[in-house]
Order: structure tokens, then C-alpha cells, then sequence
């Protein structure tokens, strides 16, 4: 069942449940694919449960039907060692949502890893973190009845050819229409991310749907600008198409990178999606 609102999905730890434990999804070995060290070989660790709901969510089996199995923090440090590589990407669900990523990272840094978070900005924690992979969610993103998670075939939507259906259960039209609210409400917090960029090397990484994303990236960069301390350059501003498949990729790419040429913003590929195309663990 999906997650109803004021619920990660990972509250739920057994008796067994280590006290220093992260719910973990997924953890593998791959080039980063997104951001200014695309290319780099990097181990990935994706922790399970999010406080938001983006209807594209690309790794919507730790949003919208979060699956994980919880592990200890020195386990995950044992599992990354295991791969010769000296960069590691937090990543998720929203993994500065859980305490125990603090203690994570407090381990690879005394490792000496040079280590990425993937961020949805809406959470500040205090944390050895190299640089802060922050994608701000946009309006384009909130999910609504007429766009229901991309996971899940959406029969009835206007795109419903274009969605491919990836999961075996689906959230109730009341669940999807639950999240439009809380989506909604919470995606944005300026002050997370107005610290976020004052304490870390940070790159801000919208996702871009279409055109009209730009004037509301625009008005949040004026708006952060204003209320942080340090400056936020264009240069740390990237634009990413919004696709989980080469083919959608494929559509939108150019169109995405004509508009970083236009705002003077850089642009970034998803990687991992020209290469694999959706295959997961990549
Ligand atoms: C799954 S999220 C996990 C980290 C964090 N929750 C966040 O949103 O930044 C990792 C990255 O994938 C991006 N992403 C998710 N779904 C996507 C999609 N359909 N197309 C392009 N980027 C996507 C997010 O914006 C984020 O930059
Ligand atoms: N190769 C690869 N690079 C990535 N960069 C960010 C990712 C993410 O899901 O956060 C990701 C991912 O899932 N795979
Ligand atoms: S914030 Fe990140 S993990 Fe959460 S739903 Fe959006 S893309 Fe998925
Ligand atoms: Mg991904």
C-alpha cells in the first residue's frame, strides 16, 4: 500500500532492527550520471522512504511504495569497501530524512571518500558532505489525479500510452490526491535551502519538464539569492530533462539544453539513462 501522508514508509523497524540502521534499496556500483562529476565510478547507496511525492519519481520503490531492507550503518561502510572506488552518492528516497545518514557519512568522511548527496533541498542536517546534490522540486512536479505516479499504469490519464507500468499495486486515486496537498505544501523551504548553499559546495539540479519550468527557477534563484549569504553563480545551476527512458530522453534533451544556452545555465545529462537505458541498479 502507498504511504499515507506524514509517513517516510520506513518508521516500521523490527525488534531486530539495528539501533544504527538505514533502510536500504539499493546499493551498487556505477558511473554518476548526473551533475558536474558525471562519469566519475562511484558507489551508490539508496536509502528507502521520501517526504515528498514527485509523479515522475524515477525511483518510485522508495517514494510512492517504498522496499528496503534495514541495515547497519557498519554494514554499509563494509558493502561499500567491498568496490574499489574512492566516491560514494547518498542518494534515494529523500536520505536526509533518516538520522542514522548523519552517522553514515560521519564514517566515510574519517574513510577520506569524497562523498555526494542526492538532495531534494527541503532538509538541512549538519554532516561531512563534499557536495550537496540539491534538485529543488518545481510545480511541474506534484503529482495529481490527471498525473498519477509514473510508476503505475495510469490507464486513464492522457498520456496513459506513454506511461509504462512498473509496479503490481498502485496508490488509491485518494492517496495520489492526498500527496497533491502535502506535495505541494512542502517541496519548497527556503531556509533548508538558503543553508544547504551557505554550508556546502553545492549544485542546484532542476528537473525540467517543459519550457514554463524556467520562469519559476528563476524566481526561486532570485528569491535564495536574496536570502543567503553566499553567492549562487549560474554556474552551479543545472538544468537535467526530466525522462527514465533514452526514448523519452530522446525528446526532451535538446530542448532542455537550448534552454541552459538560453539562461546561461549548465546542462546535464542523465548518463546512466543513455547508456542503460532504464535498467536498474545503474
Ligand atoms: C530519485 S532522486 C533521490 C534524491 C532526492 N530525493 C531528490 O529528489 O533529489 C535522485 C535524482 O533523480 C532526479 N529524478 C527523479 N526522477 C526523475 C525523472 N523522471 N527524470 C529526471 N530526473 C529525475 C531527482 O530530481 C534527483 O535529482
Ligand atoms: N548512474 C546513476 N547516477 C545517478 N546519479 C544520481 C542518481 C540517483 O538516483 O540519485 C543516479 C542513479 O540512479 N544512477
Ligand atoms: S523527492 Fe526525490 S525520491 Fe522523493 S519523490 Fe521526488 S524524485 Fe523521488
Ligand atoms: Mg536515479
Amino acid at each position: 500500500m502507498p504511504t499515507p501522508p506524514g509517513e517516510s514508509g520506513t518508521e516500521h523497524k523490527s525488534d531486530s532492527t539495528p539501533t544504527n540502521a538505514l533502510p536500504i534499496n539499493e546499493l551498487f556500483y556505477s558511473l554518476q550520471g548526473e551533475g558536474r562529476l558525471a562519469g566519475v565510478p562511484s558507489v551508490f547507496v539508496r536509502t528507502s522512504g521520501c517526504n515528498l511525492r514527485c509523479w515522475f519519481c524515477d525511483s518510485y520503490h522508495t517514494s510512492w511504495e517504498p522496499t528496503h531492507a534495514w541495515q547497519s550503518v557498519d554494514d554499509v561502510v563494509a558493502e561499500i569497501a567491498g568496490h574499489d572506488a574512492d566516491h560514494v552518492v547518498l542518494t534515494g528516497g529523500e536520505p536526509l530524512i533518516h538520522d542514522a545518514s548523519v552517522d553514515l557519512l560521519d564514517r566515510l568522511d574519517a574513510l577520506d571518500y569524497h562523498v555526494t548527496v542526492e538532495t531534494n533541498g527541503t532538509i538541512y542536517r549538519d554532516a561531512p558532505i563534499d557536495l550537496a546534490s540539491v534538485s529543488p522540486k518545481l510545480a511541474s512536479s506534484t503529482p495529481t489525479p490527471e498525473r498519477p505516479p509514473a510508476g503505475v499504469d495510469a490507464s486513464d490519464g492522457p498520456d496513459a500510452a506513454d506511461v509504462e507500468t512498473t509496479a503490481d499495486t498502485e496508490p488509491s486515486p485518494d492517496a495520489v490526491a492526498a500527496w497533491t496537498e502535502r506535495h505541494e505544501a512542502d517541496r519548497i523551504d527556503l531556509d533548508a535551502l538558503a543553508t544547504l548553499v551557505e554550508t556546502y559546495d553545492t549544485q542546484l539540479k532542476f528537473v525540467v519538464t517543459d519550457e514554463s519550468d524556467l520562469d519559476e527557477i528563476t524566481d526561486l534563484l532570485q528569491n535564495l539569492r536574496a536570502r543567503a549569504t553566499t553567492p549562487i553563480p549560474n554556474g552551479d545551476v543545472l538544468l537535467m530533462p526530466e525522462g527514465t527512458t533514452r526514448d523519452a530522453l530522446d525528446e526532451h534533451r535538446n530542448r532542455v539544453a537550448q534552454l541552459a544556452l538560453t539562461h546561461g545555465f549548465r546542462y546535464t545529462p542523465r548518463l546512466h539513462v543513455d547508456l542503460w537505458d532504464d535498467a536498474a541498479g545503474r
